[in-house]
């Protein structure tokens, strides 16, 4: 395993350029396993260097457009062979930069890979349908077009995957892209950047402007000349990237938080249940939209589950995710380690019972970092914070019911519905549940995170602005339908 140990500058990505911002003004990339580890240097930019970088694809996006989509394609599949010669170096990056152990990075990293190459495959795919007229003289028929500049507000969470899967079908479909990333992974995103134009891509098409969220972000939302927005990240932020983009017309796209339940019916296979239970709260300290934060368990297996569950967490090891051995690493900053302590301390205000964890590791392997014990409370009832809001940590809440109907009452009372789980052997079970869940994806005898690049990914309620992203559904935010009729 290789460690960089000098500390590089890292610059914004204008029309094929890379550019320090006119600000002068430069933050540091830490590592959250040790805070006197600096992954990178990165720029805090400026209105003026996000107006250059608008300008820029806005310019370059007729030319862009005018490519055939296979000819996109193969800027695409051959970032993809960049990103897989570099899949080692920035995978480690990764896991400095944000935390999530080198295995995971590694799989977000191929995970990367291949979506660059399943949306290069769609430069040669259909765009548009058919449709019979009235009039038997007349062809009707749609095509797709591009909207134009798209701006990419990336999270931290899945520093590769997420810019990946905004950037590759906005590109593919014409468009071109300015990208804030957060500036807690913003090294990991440049490094991507520069599979990009190591791969050629034509100057301005791809740009990438570092800074904070209330600067770069807002003045994407706000900018005249950008005309669609896809974010992922907070509900707080991800509502006021909608209304900024709704008050002047521009299409946006928002995927926000999660409230997961999985519902541990009295027939499962509790091994299995137990596995998928603990990888979906733990991997990746919790911090994914897609985390299981609740199980809901059938009275009759409670005691054996919860028996079964303690037994696992007890063996999970927590550390620098750069270690072998290491299951779980820290928080990605210390306010998500704050975050999740708070709601820790409210379970226990509240009335729930800490069963295992609760607190934030201290000791010579861990001061430096932001590393927190994975922790289960139980007699959770869903008046409580824990029941209800997002943590983003790895907390679960175990809530015991009587029946099949309290327990999908239960999973539903949320404001949230991105993903659910189930765990049963019993067909009606199953479909009750694919029935009256109020998810956008539902998983069955299988963990309530886990998502496959190739079908639609997006939440129900308040998890979204109710779109989908990857698989061919990406193609309904990046493109605009005209219905053609030719006489
Ligand atoms: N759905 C998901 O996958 C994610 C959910 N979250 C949730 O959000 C909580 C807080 O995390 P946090 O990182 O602060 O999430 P944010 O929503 O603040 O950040 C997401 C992105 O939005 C940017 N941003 C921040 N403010 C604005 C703004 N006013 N206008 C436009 N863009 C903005 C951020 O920039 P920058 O960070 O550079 O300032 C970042 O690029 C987490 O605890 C978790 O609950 C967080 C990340 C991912
Ligand atoms: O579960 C996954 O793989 C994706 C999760 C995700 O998109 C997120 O946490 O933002």
């Amino acid at each position: 395993m290789t460690v960089e140990t000098t500390t590089k500058t890292y610059l914004n990505f204008i029309n094929g350029k890379w550019e320090a911002s006119s600000s002068g003004k430069t933050v540091a990339s830490n590592n959250p396993s040790n805070r006197d580890d600096v992954v990178g240097i990165i720029q805090v930019s400026t209105k003026e260097e996000l107006d250059q970088a608008v300008f820029a694809a806005k310019h370059s996006q007729k030319a862009w457009k005018a490519l055939t989509g296979s000819e996109r394609g193969a800027y695409l599949y051959k970032t993809a062979d960049i990103l897989e010669n570099r899949m080692d170096e920035i995978a480690e990056t990764m896991t400095r930069e944000m935390g999530k152990t080198l295995p995971e990075a590694k799989g977000e990293t191929a995970r990367g890979v291949a979506i660059l190459r399943y949306y290069a495959g769609e430069g040669m795919r259909k765009v548009g349908d058919v449709i019979p007229s009235t009039d038997n003289k007349a062809l009707m028929f749609t095509s797709r077009v591009p909207l134009g500049v798209v701006g990419v507000i990336s999270p931290w969470n899945f520093p590769v995957a997420i810019p990946i899967w905004k950037m590759a079908p906005a590109l593919i479909y014409g468009n071109s892209v300015v990208i804030k990333p957060a500036q807690e992974t913003a090294v990991t995103c440049a490094k991507v950047i520069e599979c990009f134009e190591k791969a050629g891509i034509p100057d301005g098409v791809l740009n990438m402007v570092t800074g904070s969220g209330s600067v770069i972000g807002q003045g994407l939302v706000e900018h005249p000349d950008v005309n669609g927005i896809t974010f992922t990240g907070s509900n707080e932020v991800g509502k006021m990237v909608g209304q900024g983009a709704l008050a002047r017309g521009a299409k946006y796209q928002l995927e926000m938080g999660g409230k997961n339940p999985v519902i541990v019916a009295a027939d499962a296979d509790l091994d299995i249940a137990v596995e998928g239970t603990i990888s979906g709260a733990f991997r990746s300290t919790g911090q994914k939209c897609t985390a299981t934060s609740r199980v809901i368990i059938a009275g009759e297996i409670y005691e054996k589950f919860k028996e079964k569950l303690l037994e696992k967490v007890k063996e999970i090891t927590v550390g620098n995710g750069m270690e072998d051995g290491i299951w779980m690493g820290p928080s990605a900053n210390e306010s998500q380690l704050n975050t999740a302590l708070s709601y820790i301390e409210a379970g226990k205000q509240e009335g729930a019972t800490l069963l295992i964890g609760g607190n934030r590791l201290t000791g010579a392997a861990y001061d430096k970092g932001y590393f927190i014990e994975p922790t289960v409370f139980e007699n959770v009832t869903t008046d409580m914070k824990i029941a209800q809001e997002e943590i983003f940590g790895p907390v679960l809440a175990l809530i015991q019911v009587n029946t099949f109907e309290e327990a999908i009452t239960i999973a539903n009372d949320v404001k949230f519905g991105l993903s659910a789980s189930i765990y049963t052997k019993d067909i009606q079970s199953m479909l009750s549940f694919i029935e009256n869940m109020e998810a956008g994806l539902i998983r069955v005898n299988a963990e309530s995170a886990g998502v496959e690049l190739q079908a639609p990914f997006g939440g129900m309620k308040q998890s979204s602005s109710h779109s989908r992203e990857q698989g061919e559904a990406a193609k309904e935010f990046f493109t605009a339908i005209k219905t053609v009729f030719v006489k």
